[in-house]
């Protein structure tokens, strides 16, 4: 049976740990898909590179605002997708070559591996034939999630989509319906409405993007009731596909939603039931998380758990920011390091794009925690004026001493704005400092932040 001195579960933000520290070491990599994770093959990449093309699309059929008059002629789908996979799947196969045959010590195993014993794997290849076992001295276990599918599509037999094949449709639908409310649904909606598909997004709860600061949600989900057929709290109750093979879903109303393709959008679960973590002594958290300490120990001593598997924030930048710290404990167990989950920062690249960082204001006023806010629109700052932005905000959320709390963004560029107020918030600036301390480039879009931090009320003022 090989012995390695370590084994990583899963090539996405797991692959990352191999450095040439490693170089002296036994290692290995299974993988059971494809190589390189969900971010480069499913998830951030291709998504941000069809968000792109969307965003293009959405500037022409702005541009007459600002004088110039332009049309889309044609959205050319297949070589959208040509042109994003063209780019992706290489990466992937030159990231599985590049470790399978240039790195002399690393063994990559393309199977599903299942505990059987602590420390010890069963490998079933992926394409098919005998299973193998393994042990190792070390284990990382970095194995991702998979999308969510309710029963009542995945026990209809209608057929569906998820966000992993929905990007490579061999055509665009005319009429798309989506299941969820989420960052998927969100950012699916843009693309393919964008691209001329006619959307509908049905989802459970009372509005869209709910995990948002309580203005960005009520907002955004005016926004998408304007551009999209929005059905709020509206679990599907039954899914068929007629002859035709029109796809029918029907509200708790007894309306029903008719569609040409179907994607579902509610939800991510953890990778660790697939595993048989309990053959190696642990347990999961009662939301399927293989449960770590701050320095991503498992209970069972030399396995370690990063990403998606195990973190609270299913993020490329908190599973990279898990697999540095995983990297420097494998390496230095007796130094370890702590993972900080404080002021994690996510983005939804939907339209208007939305950002975040911080406390919410619901989250603020539940625990009594004394506070301020600004309200500040892109409209009232000279860029966002010059764009004739009549929606954007950015809120910010302070104690009265300037300490500052959240910031939640909803317009153009929100993903890069907020950046300003993460690295201020990390580095513990109060409110007045960052504002007044610093040049803001005029008449830049950052304006709309000074501007935020002007207008908080704080005690001194
Ligand atoms: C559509 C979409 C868009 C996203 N966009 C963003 C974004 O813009 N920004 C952002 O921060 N995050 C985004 N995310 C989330 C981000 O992709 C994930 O948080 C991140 O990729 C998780 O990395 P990971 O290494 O934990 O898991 P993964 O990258 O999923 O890697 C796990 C790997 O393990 C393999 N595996 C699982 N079980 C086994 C097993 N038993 N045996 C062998 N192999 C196994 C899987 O096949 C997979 O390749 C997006 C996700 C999706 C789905
Ligand atoms: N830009 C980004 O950073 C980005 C982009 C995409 C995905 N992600 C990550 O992937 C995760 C998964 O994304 P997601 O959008 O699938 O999940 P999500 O948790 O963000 O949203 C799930 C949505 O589905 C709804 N829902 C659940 N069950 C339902 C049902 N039976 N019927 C109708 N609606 C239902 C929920 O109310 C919610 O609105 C995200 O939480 C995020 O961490 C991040």
């Amino acid at each position: 049976m090989p012995h390695h001195d370590l084994v990583i579960i899963g090539s996405g933000s797991g692959n990352s740990i191999i450095d040439s520290r490693f170089d002296g070491w036994d290692v290995a990599i299974v993988e059971h898909g494809v190589f390189g994770g969900t971010c480069l093959n499913v998830g951030c990449i291709p998504t941000k590179m069809y968000v792109y093309a969307s965003d293009v699309a959405e500037a022409v059929r702005e541009a007459s605002t600002y004088g110039v008059d332009a049309s889309i002629d044609k959205v050319r789908w297949t070589d959208i997708v040509h042109r994003v996979f063209g780019r992706i799947d290489p990466i992937s196969a030159g990231g599985l070559r590049y470790r399978d045959s240039q790195c002399s010590n690393v063994t990559v195993y393309q199977g599903h591996a299942t505990f059987t014993g602590e420390r010890e794997l069963s490998i079933t290849p992926t394409a098919g034939g005998a299973g193998e076992m393994v042990t190792a001295d070390r284990v990382v276990i970095a194995a991702g999630s998979r999308p969510t599918v309710p029963p009542v599509v995945a026990d209809s037999g209608v057929p569906f989509h998820t966000s992993d094949d929905v990007m490579r449709l061999d055509e665009l639908p005319r009429r798309l319906t989506i299941i969820g409310g989420g960052y998927i649904a969100a950012e699916f909606a843009h693309v393919f409405g964008s691209l001329g598909s006619e959307v509908t997004v049905l989802t459970r709860g009372p509005a869209l993007l709910r995990d948002q600061d309580e203005l960005v949600t009520e907002r955004f989900t005016r926004l998408a009731e304007d551009r999209f057929t929005v059905h709020l709290s509206a679990e599907p109750t039954a899914a068929e596909q007629r002859a035709d093979g029109t796809i029918v879903l029907t509200c708790p109303d007894g309306s029903i939603i008719e569609s040409d393709a179907l994607l579902v959008a509610t939800g991510r679960r953890p990778n660790g039931d697939r595993l048989d973590v309990e053959k190696t002594g642990l347990a999961l958290t009662d939301d399927g998380r293989v449960e770590v300490d701050e320095y991503q120990r498992t209970a069972v001593e030399g396995i370690w758990a990063l990403g998606d598997v195990s973190s609270p924030f299913q993020l490329k930048h908190v599973a990279n920011h898990e697999a540095k710290v995983v990297q420097h404990n494998v390496l230095h167990p007796d130094t370890p390091r702590a993972t900080s989950h404080r002021f994690v920062p996510s983005a939804v690249f939907t339209h208007p794009q939305v950002a975040s960082v911080g406390a919410r204001e619901q989250d603020l006023r539940a625990a009594g925690t004394p506070y301020v806010s600004k309200v500040q629109a892109y409209g009232d700052v000279a860029f966002g004026w010059a764009m004739e932005d009549h929606t954007g905000f950015a809120k910010v959320l302070a104690a009265p001493d300037g300490t500052l709390l959240g910031a939640h963004f909803m317009g153009p560029q929100a993903s890069s704005l907020i950046q300003v107020l993460v690295q201020a918030m990390v580095f513990g600036q109060k409110a007045q400092e960052v504002a007044t301390a610093q040049y803001w480039i005029h008449p830049a879009l950052p304006e709309l932040i000074e501007n935020a931090l002007l207008g908080l009320p704080l005690s001194h003022e």
